[in-house]
């Protein structure tokens, strides 16, 4: 952990970057960060502005977390999630117009809501900005419920944490006590709070609404800046790779495989999935005739020879016996000198970040064991997890791009051509 800094070294932090960001709205004539509705809901800054962004978020989390002290610490908010759960639930922030404003009794109305339910649950999201209450009993829009009711893909983001995410892991710990140290995909909080004997990803597959729901938040949470795919173009040692063939596992509907084709023009991709998730996958004209589909269970051997083995976002859904199944899979398939690139989070070292940084990966890790005994892992995780498949694959490095949600963990099989 970084020294620790006094509370007014902590205030002078944040005074010295917000004063940086600040100038960097007012030089640029962008309206500075407000809660009105009319504040723009991205702005995308420059990579050293957005450093003190940074800064400033991490030191205000260290100043408020000293202030509060260590009780009131330990004890965060249970039901942060219950207003935003709800406003999407019953439509709250779409029920009037951004320039207008409302009272509970129309929201109620308009949202098939009680008037008292109304009450509490956009007075608890006043506290969290989501709305604001000018004069007693009358409802106006803040940036935040602005966004909410114009970006249906955040809609569906909240929907899948509160409807699949949430619900996990308020039965977590029972799983772990109930199974100690599962490895199995059926044996986690979601098997509890469901009720069922089945792993969520079979549960919700069978649901077509959870599906569609799922779809729409893994777009959402992959559309964001740091789920970029240049990341993995501009960092991946390429070589002769970028003319060869490369095998998407778990490519989904090809997303990927069409932004490496137009980045590298002599690369050919396979893109392997269930055969009911690449069903109606459209190949675009320009990458015509250098993208396939095939529909395959990773879980069964693959027999496509190719250069690199891209596994994006697809380790960190399985606990180490089926991550080891999916890439021990892969073994006949390799060449001497293929390459494996994994691209997942990769945990940081303890105390290499502040709490603040490493809250985000540390949830993940819960919320991932939660669903299904899946596993974010560190960089020894993975060592290991290549070392326990076969001792032939060689572990080059872990790339871990600046921005990047996702690292790229590089290896090399150095077996013979496998068979
Ligand atoms: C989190 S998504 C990642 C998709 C894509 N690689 C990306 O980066 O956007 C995990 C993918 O693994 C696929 N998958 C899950 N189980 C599978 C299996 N048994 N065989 C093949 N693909 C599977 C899912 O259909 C899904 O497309």
């Amino acid at each position: 952990m970084a020294t620790p800094k006094t509370l007014t070294e902590l205030s002078a932090l944040i005074h010295e970057h917000t004063t940086k960001v600040e100038a960097y709205y007012t030089t640029h004539n962008l309206p500075a960060p407000s809660f009105h509705p009319s504040t723009p809901l991205k702005t995308v800054l420059p990579s050293d502005i957005e450093t003190s962004r940074q800064i400033v978020l991490e030191a205000m989390d260290e100043l408020t977390a000293l202030m509060l002290g260590p009780v009131e610490c330990l004890i965060p908010p249970p039901n942060a999630w219950i207003c935003v759960t709800a406003l999407q639930r019953f439509g709250i922030a779409k029920s009037f117009p951004i320039t207008e404003s409302s009272t509970f009794g129309e929201i109620a109305q308009k949202c098939s809501i009680s008037e008292s339910d109304t009450r509490r649950i956009v007075r608890q999201a006043i506290a969290f900005y989501i709305f604001t209450e000018p004069s007693p009993g009358v409802i106006a829009h803040t940036a935040a419920s602005k966004a909410l009711a114009q970006l249906p893909a955040v809609g569906a983001f909240i929907d899948f944490i509160a409807g699949e995410m949430l619900p996990a892991s308020t039965r977590l710990v029972d799983a772990m006590q109930k199974w100690p140290g599962s490895e199995e995909p059926n044996e986690a909080g979601f098997a509890l709070s469901e009720g069922t004997d089945f792993a969520m990803m079979e549960v919700v597959t069978r649901d077509p609404k959870r599906a569609q729901c799922i779809g729409t938040a893994m777009t959402f949470l992959h559309s964001r800046p740091e789920y970029d795919v240049k990341y993995l173009l501009d960092t991946f040692p390429w070589d002769n790779a970028a003319r060869g063939v490369l095998v998407d596992v778990g490519g989904a509907k090809g997303d990927v495989a069409v932004d490496i084709c137009r980045a590298l023009p002599d690369v050919k991709c396979v893109v392997l999935d269930k055969p009911e998730v690449i069903s109606g996958a459209v190949v675009p004209d320009d990458v015509a005739g250098r993208i396939e589909f095939r529909g395959h269970d990773f879980f069964e051997k693959c027999d496509v020879r190719a250069d690199v083995y891209l596994l994006r976002h697809v380790l960190h859904d399985w606990s180490d016996k089926y991550a080891a199944k999916i890439l021990g899979n892969l073994v006949p398939s390799l060449r001497t000198g293929a390459r494996i690139c994994v691209m997942d989070m990769c945990l940081p070292a303890p105390g290499s970040v502040s709490p603040f940084r490493g809250r985000v990966a540390r949830n993940s890790v819960l919320y991932m064991k939660g669903i299904q005994n899946a596993k974010e892992r560190d960089e020894e995780d993975f060592r290991q997890l290549f070392e326990s498949v076969d001792s032939r694959f060689r572990f080059d490095e872990v790339i871990k791009p600046e921005g990047s949600a996702l690292a790229l963990i590089c290896v090399t099989w150095m077996g013979e051509n496998g068979v």
